[in-house]
């Protein structure tokens, strides 16, 4: 069942001047979500991302279309109305946004009093709480004195603390490093597997969401230009935007100056092959090879592993007489996508 629906919503924000023009942010996104999922939304900065996500929990409001979440169509609620929604919406934030003069403790607590809770409810949830994101030990420190991983984990523990059946991450890792990034996905993974909350990741990592989306979704100039699982994503990107993205982070056909470099050291045919969650295309690949009498190294690319399912792109120099080579390559095209990048004398692409 969808928790969140987005129907046609759009955003125009006024223009910041007289001579300005309006920005349209967002244009004409419909989007559902499924209670459980974890869904990544990337783009370039700009592309509209943050204010879809503020979309869902009314910071923002929908200039045009429809919100529903929860079953609750909030696209025209009142401010006053809107407080039960976002009780059931946490928010974690790229710079954490904490309390600075607030103890770990006294942040987590901040929801709690807000929500009108008595001091002993308070202490347990946030006991239950600071175990849970690993930092018993710290409640009573500053922000200042934790480190940045630490500092996301107390944003984690405040945005859960009412009990929110939806969590959305506005670009909760970009302030980190890569091995703390890794511990607070992990952390937003356990979020959704332990506590059944549905998370929104918006980033312009493509690390952040091969790490724990199930499905993806591409934004550019306000608009959603592809989704699909992730694995489809990463394995078979279609628009030119998103095959930018899964680039960044996955080895497809060597770009121009990598091919440059690779033909001064492998004068025979350059082939990239594709493979799709089968190992059995793979052996057939290179059972053809070898049955053509042709020799082969690999080159560049490499497999990878996208929720437990693989995929990659590899790059082999086939030596060998060139009909037996021509022969080989139409042949392997039967089994799997194969782009010839020729020869260092230029034959076809
Ligand atoms: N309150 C606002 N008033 C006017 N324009 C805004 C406002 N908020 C965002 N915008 C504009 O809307 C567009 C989309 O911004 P948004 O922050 O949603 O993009 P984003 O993909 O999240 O990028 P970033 O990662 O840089 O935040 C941008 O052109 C931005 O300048």
């Amino acid at each position: 069942m969808a928790i969140i629906e987005l129907e046609n919503v759009s955003v125009t924000f006024p223009p910041r001047n007289r001579r300005g023009e309006p920005v349209h942010a967002v244009q004409d996104v419909s989007l559902s979500v499924k209670a459980g999922e974890i869904v990544g939304i990337v783009g370039y900065s700009g592309a509209g991302k943050s204010t879809l996500l503020r979309v869902v929990n009314a910071l923002e409001r929908a200039t045009d279309g429809r919100v529903v979440v929860d079953g609750v169509d909030i696209t025209r609620l009142r401010e006053r109305d809107l407080n039960e929604v976002r009780r059931n919406i946490g928010m974690i934030f790229q710079q954490f946004n904490l309390f600075t003069s607030r103890t770990v403790y006294g942040n987590i607590a901040y929801p709690l009093e807000v929500a009108g809770k008595s001091k002993q409810e308070q202490r347990e949830r946030v006991s239950e709480l600071l175990r849970f994101v690993g930092l018993f030990d710290k409640a009573l420190a500053y922000p200042e004195q934790l480190s940045g991983g630490q500092k996301q984990r107390v944003g984690i523990a405040r945005a859960l603390a009412a009990g929110p059946s939806i969590l959305l991450a506005d670009e909760a890792t970009s302030a980190l490093d890569p091995e703390t990034t890794v511990e607070v996905l992990n952390l937003l993974k356990r979020v959704n597997t332990e506590l059944g909350v549905t998370v929104l990741v918006i980033t312009h990592e493509m690390e952040v969401v091969k790490t724990i989306a199930d499905r993806i979704v591409v934004m550019e100039e306000g608009g959603i230009v592809e989704s699909g699982s992730a694995f489809e994503i990463f394995s078979a990107p279609r628009h030119a935007a998103t095959q930018r993205f899964v680039r960044t982070i996955v080895d497809d056909v060597p770009q121009e100056h990598e091919l440059e470099q690779l033909r001064r050291r492998h004068p025979g045919r350059l082939i990239t092959v594709s493979f799709r969650d089968d190992a059995a295309t793979q052996s057939q690949v290179f059972t053809e090879i070898v049955r053509a009498g042709l020799e082969f190294e690999l080159v560049y690319g490499g497999l990878e592993d996208v929720r437990g399912r693989s995929f990659g792109h590899l790059t082999l120099e086939l030596r060998g007489e060139t009909a037996a080579v021509d022969a080989v390559v139409t042949r392997l095209g039967e089994l799997v996508p194969v782009r010839d990048l020729g020869t260092g004398e230029g034959a076809a692409r």
